[in-house]
Parts: C-alpha cells; structure tokens; sequence
C-alpha cells in the first residue's frame, strides 16, 4: 500500500498538461469490441481503471498492445466470450459498459454487478429498462447480469432519471439494434459525445448526442477504427481548482474550455482569475477566496465529480458558502470528515454541506474515501500548513494519470511512499 505525502503552502506555478478522459475511455474501450478488428485508440489516460479494462478485454479474448504509453492496440478479432466474472467488475463502475458493449456484438452477456466509487446506492435499474426495450431479456441471478436476444430491436426509450451509465450502455447495444431506437431523457456529458462520435466512427448511426434526445439507426456491421479520446474535464477542473485553492498560477493544457464553464465560472466568483485559449485555460489564485454557492447538476450543470475539490476550495473563502449535491442521493460527502480533520468547518444536512470559511487548513493524516474525494484532499493539503499523509491513493489512481509527477512539475512538495503494514489504515468502505 502507498501514500502520499505532501508538504503544503508550496507555490505552484507553470503548466500542466490534462490526460484523456477517464469517463470517456472507459466507455470506449468496451465499445471497441462492437466491431471484429483492430482499432487504435489515442489519448488513453494511464490509470488504473483502463489498465482493469485492458484485463477484461484481454480474458474476453481480445489482444491489446500499448503502441506508445497513451495509445492502444485493441484487436478484437477473436473476442470468444461473453462473460465479465466478479474478479474484474469489483474494481470498478465501468465494467458493466460491457453488458450493452457484448449484447451489441453477440447478443449476450453475462457481466457481475460492478464497484465503483461508494456515494451510496448507485442503482442500474435505467441500465436494465433500456435493455428490456430493446428486445433482450435481462435476469439479475448471484451477483451476475444476464442479458440476451436473438435479434435485438429498435425502440423509444424514456428514461426516468438522466443517467450517464444507461445512456452509454444502452446506446452501445442500440447501434446493433434491428431499425431506430429513440433514447429520451438521455445524458449529455462531453464523454456521451465522445462515444457517439467514436461508434460513428466505426460505422454506427448515432445522432443528437449531446442533446436530451439520442436518435439510432441500427446496422448490421460495425468496422474498427482510429480515434483519440478527447481531454479529462475533471481532471482540468481539479488542477483549475488547486490553482485557485492554492493562489497559484497554472496554465493547464489539453483542455476544451467549453467543457469547463460551469466550472470557470465557479471559479470566477471564487475570485480567481481564468484566461480561456484555443486548447488550454489559464487560473491565477487570488489570496482571497469569495464565499460562492454551488448545486451540482448533470451536464451542462456543475459536475458532482468536482463537488469535494470546490469544496476543498471553499474551506478557505471569507464566510459561509453551500454546496448542494443534486446528482447522488447519498450526497457524496464522506470525505468532510477528512476535511474536518484538516481544521475545516464543514456540516453536512443531507444533500448539503454548509462551509464556514477559516482563514487555514493544517496538515493532517488522513484517508481518500473515494476518487474525487482523494482529489479534494490532495488540493487541501497542497494549500494547509504543515504535512499532510493522504492514505487509500488507489482510489486517486483510478482517475488521475501521473498526479504526483504533474503536481511536482508545477512546485508541489508531494510524494508517493509505501506505506509500512503496521501504519496502514483499514480501507475506506
Ligand atoms: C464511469 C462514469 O462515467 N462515472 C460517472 C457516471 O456514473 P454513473 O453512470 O454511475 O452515474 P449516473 O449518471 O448513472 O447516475 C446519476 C443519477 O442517476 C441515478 N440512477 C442511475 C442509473 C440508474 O439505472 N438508475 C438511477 O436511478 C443514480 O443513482 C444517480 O442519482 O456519471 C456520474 C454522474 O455524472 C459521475 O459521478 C461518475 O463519475
Ligand atoms: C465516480 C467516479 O467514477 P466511477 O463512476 O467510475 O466510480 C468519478 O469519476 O468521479
């Protein structure tokens, strides 16, 4: 087990150059398998979460090869089951992409019911009624998702809650489907038009992505291709966030700053400065943090996967700001308490934390109880006084390509160690 060390009120200047996009990769490497061939992914973050995906590819009977440490060689010509056992899906949320990834192949599939970040109960009931409407039948049996259809067929679909999940699982399976399928309702993440572009690549018939309503044509054949994943807006705003966290000044490159508005704009009344350019966004911190409300919402709304680092930033703004979680119902707030331990002033009603600015945080041992959490407290540690250990980094890993390198790159004082079995923690729940 590792950790990170970090040794706060460095001051980061420089620049900082964005991965591709886990939530995109992660729907896009099952969806290679859509086609029997060799495809060629560039831009593919280095985590931990592909590398889990690259095994599953692989147990399927898929080959993959890395051509250059952030391109990928998946040749999926052999690929020869149809089963994702628990050993591959306990790791992460992404694995079920390949229930609507080998439906869309081989009208079959057998996939264990995924892990995942833990805010609570993350259900797939969305998952299972757009499969349903498109002619398979689906059986929940041992932990395992069984979901077949001799022919799948077009269909409308109305969602009944904005799910990025059900939107990319059931449009993977929808693009085989016999006619058009109408999906409502649907998500419009950057990474929901990431893997339309991707399966119009290799041949498929997906319009309106991006938009409330995805239209289908399926088709019969779907051919490989090249692709490059578009850049992390959640690793852009995380680094945004310490800029301005941290009153530093940070050009962060490979960016789409359109994808990052909701995000500048928090930023923005924050007090920090945001320059936009072609393809990177500059954010100068100022030694005053504004108070700001923030809701997350589904895209184009503020993203519940930057709500713990606008918190951490909170932390140190003059008077009271709220941060509401409208996406998550178990309100993604476990990692407060870790914030609190920093010296934060944070309570927590439900879906809202209410953040009674101080004027500093102090380093602290503590742990990452999920992804972005472990994001936020690595951002709170950069800018506390004194040492920080941030224990559970596995979870920082599964989203955040080369973080200690990047961070030092800028002027941070952060290392990753071992941990000693005696000194570890037991891992968050
Ligand atoms: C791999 C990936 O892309 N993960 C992201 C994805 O997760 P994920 O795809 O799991 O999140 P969803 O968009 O599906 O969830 C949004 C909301 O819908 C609810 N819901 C979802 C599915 C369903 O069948 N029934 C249902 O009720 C959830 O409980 C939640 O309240 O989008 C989330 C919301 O932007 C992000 O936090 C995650 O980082
Ligand atoms: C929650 C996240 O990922 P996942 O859905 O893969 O757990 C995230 O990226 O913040």
């Amino acid at each position: 087990m590792e950790k990170f060390i970090i040794k706060g009120n460095a001051p980061l200047h420089g620049e900082i150059t964005v991965s591709g996009a886990k939530n995109a990769a992660v729907a896009i490497i099952p969806a290679t398998i859509l086609a029997k061939g060799r495809c060629v992914i560039e831009n593919v973050p280095d985590i931990s979460d592909v590398a889990i995906l690259l095994e599953i590819l692989e147990h399927l009977g898929a080959k993959t090869h890395r051509l250059e440490r952030n391109t990928l060689e998946i040749d999926t010509s052999a690929v020869d089951c149809n089963e994702v056992p628990y050993e591959f899906a306990r790791a992460m949320r992404a694995s079920y992409y390949f229930l609507g990834a080998l439906l869309g192949r081989c009208f079959e599939a057998n996939v264990s019911m995924p892990g995942g970040c833990n805010f609570g109960v993350r259900p797939i009931d969305q998952h299972l009624k757009g499969f349903t409407a498109l002619g398979a039948e689906v059986v929940v049996d041992g932990g395992m998702i069984r979901a077949s259809s001799n022919r799948l067929v077009g269909s409308h679909i109305h969602f009944d809650v904005v799910s990025v999940g059900a939107t990319v699982n059931v449009m993977m399976a929808a693009v085989r489907a016999h006619g058009i399928t109408i999906m409502e309702n649907v998500a419009k993440e950057p990474h929901i038009v990431d893997l339309a572009n991707f399966l119009n690549s290799m041949g498929a018939d997906v319009r309106g992505a991006g938009t409330d309503v995805i239209k289908i044509h399926g088709v019969d054949l779907l051919r490989p291709s090249s692709y490059s994943i578009i850049p992390d807006q959640i690793e852009a705003g995380t680094y945004m966030a310490l800029a301005a966290a941290c009153g530093g000044n940070l050009l962060i490159k490979n960016v789409i700053p359109k994808h990052l508005e909701s995000i500048t704009d928090k930023l923005v009344a924050a007090g920090a400065e945001v320059a936009e350019y072609d393809d990177s966004i500059r954010v100068a911190g100022s030694p005053v943090i504004n108070r700001v409300n923030v809701k997350t919402m589904p895209h184009p709304g503020f993203p519940t996967d930057m709500q713990p680092q606008i918190t951490a930033l909170l932390c140190r703004a003059g008077g009271t700001s709220i941060v509401t979680e409208g996406v998550w119902e178990g309100g993604r707030f476990k990692y407060i308490d870790e914030l609190k331990r920093m010296g934060a002033n944070i309570s927590v009603d439900g879906k809202m934390a209410v953040i009674e600015g101080v004027p500093r945080l102090t380093g602290a041992r503590v742990r990452a109880t999920d992804l972005r959490a472990g994001a936020a407290l690595v951002i709170a540690g950069l800018c506390a006084e004194g040492v920080t250990e941030i224990e559970n980094i596995e979870f920082i890993e599964r989203g955040y390509e080369c973080i200690v390198e990047k961070l030092r790159g800028v002027g941070a004082d952060i290392q990753k160690v071992l941990v000693p079995d005696a000194e570890a923690v037991r891992p968050a729940q």
